[in-house]
Formats: structure tokens, sequence, C-alpha cells
């Protein structure tokens, strides 16, 4: 599909109004995943938009034709040709499934597929080729699967072999690469012969998700135990509910960033509740920091303005990790000479992270340096142009943590509109409904 820019301006700088935002995609993923393994005792309301649910959506939809022959066929699809054959996959190895850029739906999958009882090949885009997945492989071939890579050792494509027979019951797996490989090993548990039990090794990032996997599962009749860095859940049955997911927190941030950069603001996000799963909801005491205040009101949160001293100079980001590029691309605007740490896992997601925030803040004159694991922002040459070009790299939060900066740029292009719809496909349309002009670039 061809790319298409676009150009944002921000005419006055009051933000007034309401957004709905999508449902969570950390949560519709797992609902999704709940929904499927529970064989459809648990339904799921309030459905994301995100382009990373709907893939998972569908290729779970066909879970019933998994292990037969019409696989190929719907599988197809969703499907482009020209990853397949980057995949370096064979034309009669048809019962491919390609989940693109998610990497939820990749890493839930590759703990879930091997209890189909299919052959499959799970691949994705090309970065996704490049995200690591052995851990989690290592972690399933010991629960039973058998596993293979399609050609890098380590990173997917994988081949899924039917078969599997648990084999363990008590595994230790790496909590510091990603928290994605706990869940999906979690979200699996009861449904295997003899539970699971995870043994935790090292420092757990992004805790808050692994958290709401276990909240989610318990919404769902499954019942766990946490002591230390050993999580358990027996074999049991999941309960006859339905799970209602949140608006999605890390969408809010980019609000809460427009808000800062705001002369005033008085924003309207219904849904969002002040007891949510989402870790992303810290974003609420982050940005109390920049003056934003968030009151819990008619079912959803105000966002309200007061210009005032920011005093937090150390922000960690361990525990949202989605949350880094908008707080740091705030601070950089405001000329806020920040300090960041917990941003290791920022190098594995949809793009390097750090390397794209370190070459896209340099456009307006801000160097985020790196020594060990603390990261600096140093606005001492900072300078802001007539016209900026953000270049996107395939992430959508690349995209969506710099449009916040049409509010101190006056004319901003940034790459790639649509990559916005891995899990925010309404971004551009909401910014254009509180008075951004948002317009293809020729
Ligand atoms: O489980 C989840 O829904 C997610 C976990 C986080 O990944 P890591 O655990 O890899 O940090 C986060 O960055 C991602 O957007 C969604
Ligand atoms: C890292 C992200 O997603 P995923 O790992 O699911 O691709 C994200 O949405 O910022």
């Amino acid at each position: 599909m061809a790319k298409h820019n676009i150009i944002l301006t921000r005419p006055g700088k009051t933000l007034k109004g309401t957004v709905q935002l999508t449902g969570s995609k950390s949560e519709c993923n797992r609902a999704l995943m709940i929904q499927a393994l529970s064989k459809g005792k648990v339904k799921v309301e309030n459905i994301s938009d995100a382009a990373d649910t709907v893939t998972l959506q569908k290729v779970l939809s066909q879970k019933s034709a998994v292990g037969s022959p019409e696989l190929a066929t719907i599988v197809d699809g969703i499907n482009e040709d020209a990853i397949i054959e980057d995949s370096g996959l064979q034309a009669e190895d048809s019962r491919v499934i390609n989940i693109g850029p998610a990497g939820t739906a990749m890493r839930f999958l590759t703990a879930f597929l091997p209890l189909q009882d299919a052959t499959v090949t799970l691949t994705g885009s090309e970065r996704m080729q490049q995200r690591p997945i052995g851990v989690l492989v290592d972690a399933v071939r010991k629960l039973g699967a058998e596993i293979e890579y399609v050609n890098n050792e380590g990173y997917p494509p994988i081949k899924i072999h039917s078969g599997f027979k648990q084999q363990a019951n008590r595994i230790s797996i790496k909590g510091d690469i990603s928290s994605q490989y706990i869940t999906a090993l979690l979200l699996i548990a009861s449904t295997l012969p003899q539970g699971l039990t995870l043994e935790i090794e090292g420092e757990l990032t992004s805790r808050p998700y692994v958290e709401m996997t276990l909240a989610m599962l318990k919404q769902a009749g499954i019942q766990h135990t946490w002591q230390g860095n050993v999580i358990s859940i027996a074999h049991q049955e999941f309960a006859e509910t339905s799970l209602y997911t949140e608006p999605d927190w890390s969408a809010a941030s980019y609000w809460y960033a427009i808000a800062a950069l705001s002369g005033e603001a008085e924003l309207f996000l219904p849904g969002l509740t002040p007891y949510s799963m989402q870790g992303d909801s810290v974003i609420t005491e982050i940005m109390a920091n920049f003056g934003i205040t968030s009151q819990f009101k008619d079912g959803g949160v105000y966002l309200t303005k007061e210009v005032k001293p920011i005093f937090r100079k150390i922000f960690d980001m361990k525990e949202c990790p989605d949350l880094a590029q908008t707080v740091i691309v705030v601070c950089a605007a405001l000329g806020h000479e920040a300090t960041f740490t917990g941003l290791e896992t920022l190098k594995i997601k949809e793009t390097d992270r750090v390397l794209a925030l370190q070459t896209e803040l340099a456009k307006i004159g801000v160097k985020l340096t790196e020594k060990g694991q603390v990261y600096k922002l140093d606005c001492s040459e900072k300078h802001i142009p007539e016209n900026v070009f953000i270049n996107t790299y395939d992430d959508h939060r690349m995209a969506m943590a710099f449009a916040p900066l049409a509010s101190v740029i006056p004319q901003l292009e940034i790459e790639d509109a649509d990559v916005v719809e891995k899990s925010y496909p309404a971004f551009w349309d909401d910014l254009k409904s509180v008075g951004f002009n948002a317009s293809p670039a020729l």
C-alpha cells in the first residue's frame, strides 16, 4: 500500500471537546485469546478497531478451521504475498498466518497455536521478523511443543507442528525482555492438563501488563497464585461471563500531551476510569507534573490545564514503556531537561524507538543522550524551524507522539499517516474534531 504523509497545523492553543477513544488493544487482544481458549464461554464487549486487534480477531475467528485445509484459504485473506516471499516460505506451505506488525498477536499465538493440533507457519512484517521470540519459543518447547525457525534462529517466522503433549508443568523464563512472553504462557496455562508454574528470572519488565493478564483471567474465572517471582495457574475451567474492555490509555496519552502543550484545555475522554487495569493510566500522574488535572466524573475523565513550573526531573518508564515517546517529546517541546530510565525494551519494539527519538528530536535541536541505562534530554540547542518533517519508521507511536508538536511548530509533516491504524485508526480525525488542520501532503 502506498504511504502518504500528513501535514498538521494547529490554529489557536485552546483544547476543547470530547474524544471517544477506541478500546485498549492490550485488553482486547487478551480478551480475544480468553474467548478462544474458553471455546466461546467468555464473550467480549467493546472490541477495539485497532488493526492489531482486528488481525488477531480474524485469525482466531477461524480457530475451528485450524488443522483443516480451509485454513490456507482463510488465512490467505490477511496475508501479503510479498511478506510470504520475503519469509522464504515454500509456495506449497500455504498454512501461513501473517500477523503483520502485531507484537502481542505474534507472542500470544506462539503459545496458543501448538495446542490447536495443526501445523502452521506464523510470520509477521519485516520488522516482526527482527523482534526476538526465542525466549518464548524455548519455553513453549519445554512445555511440549515442536517448533522450528524458518529463517533465523530466535526470530519469526516459526513453524509450529501438531501433536502437542504436555511434558513439563514448571518452567523458568526471563522477565526482562518482554512481558508478552509471560502473558502468552499465562493465557494458555489453565487449559494445560497439568496447569503451569512460571518462575520469572531476573527483573520483570512491563509488570502492569502481567497484572492485567492475571486480572482478566480472574474475571474469566481463572485463579492464580503469585508469590515472589513464581506465578502458578492450575488446570481449571473458564466461567461463563463477558469481558468489557476499557478505552485505550496509551491512546489517551497523546491527548494529555496535547493538553500539556496547550494554553488552555478542557477535554473529556469518555469511558476511562481511575480503576484501570492498564498501567498506562499512570499518565494521569505523570502529566500532573505538567499542569494537567484529571477529574473522573460522568463516566470518563476531564482534562484541564494550569500553567505551572515543572519540578519532576526523573521519569522511570519501565512499567509504562509505551508512554516513553509521549513524555519525552513533551519534555523536549517544553525544553524540560529531564532524565529517563527504563527505556531498554524500546529498542525491540516497532522500531528502535531510542534511535528514532534521537534522530527526530535532532530536527528541533534536542539531544537524547544515552549513558549506561540513563537517558538525558539536552535542550541547550533547541530551536523551532518553520517546517519540520517527522519520519515514523513504521511505528504508530512515533506518529502520535510527535503530532502534538504541531502546537509549537508552524507546519509539521508526518510520514505515513496510516501507521496509526495499528492501535488508533481515528487519530487524525479526532485531531481535526478539536480544531487541528490535518491534510494529506501533496
Ligand atoms: O502485553 C501487552 O499488551 C503489551 C506489553 C508491552 O510490551 P513488552 O512487555 O514487550 O514491554 C507493551 O509495550 C505492548 O505495547 C503491549
Ligand atoms: C510495542 C507495542 O506493540 P506490540 O509489541 O504489541 O507490537 C506498542 O503498541 O507500542
